[in-house]
Formats: structure tokens, sequence, C-alpha cells
């Protein structure tokens, strides 16, 4: 994992607080408009080294800021911008002298934002040591001994809440991304999904296939044997079509009892034969006792003119035409024919 890489986004506060939102930016403008006029003041008063390390702290954090916010690769490799931090830090305790050791736990905190963990960690020890250091060799033992565990219990504790924040953050996505009943991934994730499936076929001409499932007379089944049991059904159907799908396809629950399989990299012939093999085996895995369970499934491939709208139309179409056709079995929209054929079973 790198400097810019948190949970799921470069830099930790971008990943809880959105890029795009207003206290990133927030963020990065308090810690520029704190340590520009610190730089321009040790230039003015000759501390050069000191001037120059928060000048290339503030001029590499600023670079990669603004490349974050802009979306691009960022310019500066974060071991860089740590070290100037650590640096300025210790050169301004050496310098300056007692009234900056205050410095060092919020840069340290700061720190812990914009790092993962374990660069956090490393990068905070030299901190640590330095001020350890820089209060031994001017006050007491015991005076060093204070700074170095206050500062060590700051790191810690800073550390796992982030860790603990990182967790709930994890779980939250993964909550936000499925269906709470089947487990399944929900409509939002199917939309971000068709659309980088639509432009893989424009640009780099890889089919992609939807099978769209939904189970025949479901309604019967719930008024038969009630909601908790439709709910059962459900749940074993999603599960059941996971096993049988590759793991490089998507099951997605877009509706009460209907679902949508999204196969990267398919072509319609193949979608067929797994729309089928499906279909033969939902009906033979008794998922009521006693009550043939049976899937109806339309199918439609990617093609270059198509927008997600045509796509999941075409598809619901096949759907619609396998359920006129008698149920418990699969139809393919042919979108150059503009037809909907049966597929063999
Ligand atoms: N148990 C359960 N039932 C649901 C859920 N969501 C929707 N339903 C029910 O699913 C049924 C869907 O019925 P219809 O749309 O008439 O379709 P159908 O009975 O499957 O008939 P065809 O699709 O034409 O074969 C309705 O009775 C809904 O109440 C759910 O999460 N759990």
């Amino acid at each position: 994992m790198s400097f810019y890489d948190g949970p799921n986004d470069p830099i930790r506060l971008s990943t809880y607080f959105g890029k795009k939102g207003k206290v990133f930016p927030a963020v990065t403008l308090i810690i520029l408009a704190v340590f520009s006029p610190l730089a321009i003041k040790n230039f003015i008063i000759g501390e050069y080294p000191l001037a120059t390390a928060i000048s290339l702290f503030v001029l590499t954090f600023s670079a990669d800021s603004y490349a974050l916010l802009r979306g691009r690769k960022l310019p500066i490799n974060e071991h860089i911008v740590a070290s100037l931090a650590v640096l300025a830090v210790t050169l301004s305790l050496f310098t300056l002298g007692d009234g900056t050791i205050f410095w060092v736990f919020p840069v340290s905190i700061i720190m812990s934002f914009l790092f993962p963990i374990r660069t956090a960690i490393v990068f905070n020890l030299p901190l640590l040591l330095s001020a350890t250091i820089y209060v031994l060799l001017n006050y007491q033992v015991a005076d060093a001994m204070r700074l170095f565990f206050a500062l060590l219990m700051t790191i810690t504790v800073v550390n796992l809440l982030l860790r603990h924040i990182d967790s709930l953050h994890e779980l939250l996505k993964e909550e936000s991304s499925k269906d709470a009943l089947t487990g399944a991934l929900n409509r939002r994730q199917l939309n971000l999904f068709l659309k980088d499936a639509l432009a893989n076929k424009l640009h780099y001409h890889n089919d992609s296939t939807l099978i769209m499932i939904d189970v025949d007379h479901f309604k019967q089944i719930n008024d038969l044997y009630g909601h908790a049991k439709g709910d059962e059904v459900l749940i074993r159907l999603a599960s059941g079509i996971n096993t049988q799908i590759r793991e490089s396809d998507l099951l997605f629950r877009v509706g009460g009892e209907e679902f949508v399989i999204l196969l990267p990299n398919t072509t319609v012939e193949t979608a067929e034969k797994v729309a089928e093999k499906l279909r033969a085996s939902i009906r033979t895995s008794s998922l009521i006792e006693d009550h043939p369970v049976t899937v109806s499934l339309g199918i439609c491939a990617t093609d270059n003119n198509l927008t997600q709208t045509k796509w999941m139309s075409c598809a619901d179409k096949a759907l619609y035409a396998a359920k006129q056709r008698g149920r418990d079995r699969a139809c393919w929209y042919d979108l150059n024919r503009d037809r909907i054929e049966d597929v063999a079973a």
C-alpha cells in the first residue's frame, strides 16, 4: 500500500471525507496556511536549512494534493513528503528550541491521517526519537521519558482509532453495494458495471453479456408457503447461482424476484450455455420440497451502439418473451436482426 493508497483512496482524509467535498481541500489549505508563513519567517530570520525544509514540504505536499484533487497520478513520492515533514520538525526543535516541541504532536497526528498505518508508524518513529533526544539533551531524563510516553500514547491511540474507522469504512462500503437479503450486488453497482462493460466493448471490442433471471410464479410461492419461505428461496437461489458462475461473473438483484448476471468477456453463445445450465439446475434443485421452482431467462450481448438503458431493456424483452413462450426457458435478443430467439434446451 502506498501513501496515497489509504483504505481505497490515496489520502486517508480524502477517503473519509471525499475528494470533492469541502473537508479535504479545507485541511490542505489549513496546512498550507500554517506552514507557508513559518517558511517565510525562517528565511527572514536567517534559519535557511529550516526554512528550506518547510518550503520543500509545503511545495511537495501542495503538488501531491493538487494532483489528488484533479484525480491525477501523484508527482512526488509519499516518503519524500513525510521525510520533509519529519526533517522540518527536527530542525525546528534543534534550531528554535523549546517552543517548537508542541509541533511534534499535530505533525504526528497529521501524518497518521495522511499515510497508511505502517507508513505513518515508520515516519512517526524518527519524530518520536528526535523529540525525546532533544528533551534528553536539554532537560532531565524524567522529562524525556514523560514526552516519550505522551507522544507514544498519542501515536498509538490515533492509529488504533484510524484502524477502527478503516474497518467501519470497509463494512459500510460492502453493505452499501449489496442487497441485504441475498448478498447479491445491488442495482447501483449494476449501473457502474454496465458502464464499464459498454466502454470495454467500444474501446477494446470485448463482448459482455447480460442474463436477466426472474422466478416463475413467485407470487404463488409467497401465497402458498409464506413470505419467509419466499425469502429463503431467493437466498438459496442467489447462492446457487453464485456457485455456478465464474468468479469474474457478477450477480445483481434488481427487483423482488429478479436477478441479473453480467458475464464480462463472454459472447452470447457462451452465455446461452450458462443460462441453460442455470435453468436446468434450478428446476431440479428442489428449492421447495414437492414444488418445482423454475426461472425464465432473457439474454442480450453488448453492441457498440448500445446504451445501458437499451441493453437492459433488450434483456428484459427477451425475458418477457421467455415468460410469454411458457416460462422455464431462456430467450436471447438478437440485436443484428432485432429478433428474439429461443435458446435450445
Ligand atoms: N418473499 C419475498 N417476496 C417478494 C420479495 N420481493 C418481491 N416479492 C414478491 O414477488 C412477487 C412477484 O410477483 P409477480 O411480479 O406477479 O410475478 P410472478 O408471480 O413471479 O409471476 P411471473 O413473473 O409472471 O412468473 C410478488 O408477490 C412480490 O410481493 C422479497 O424480497 N421476498
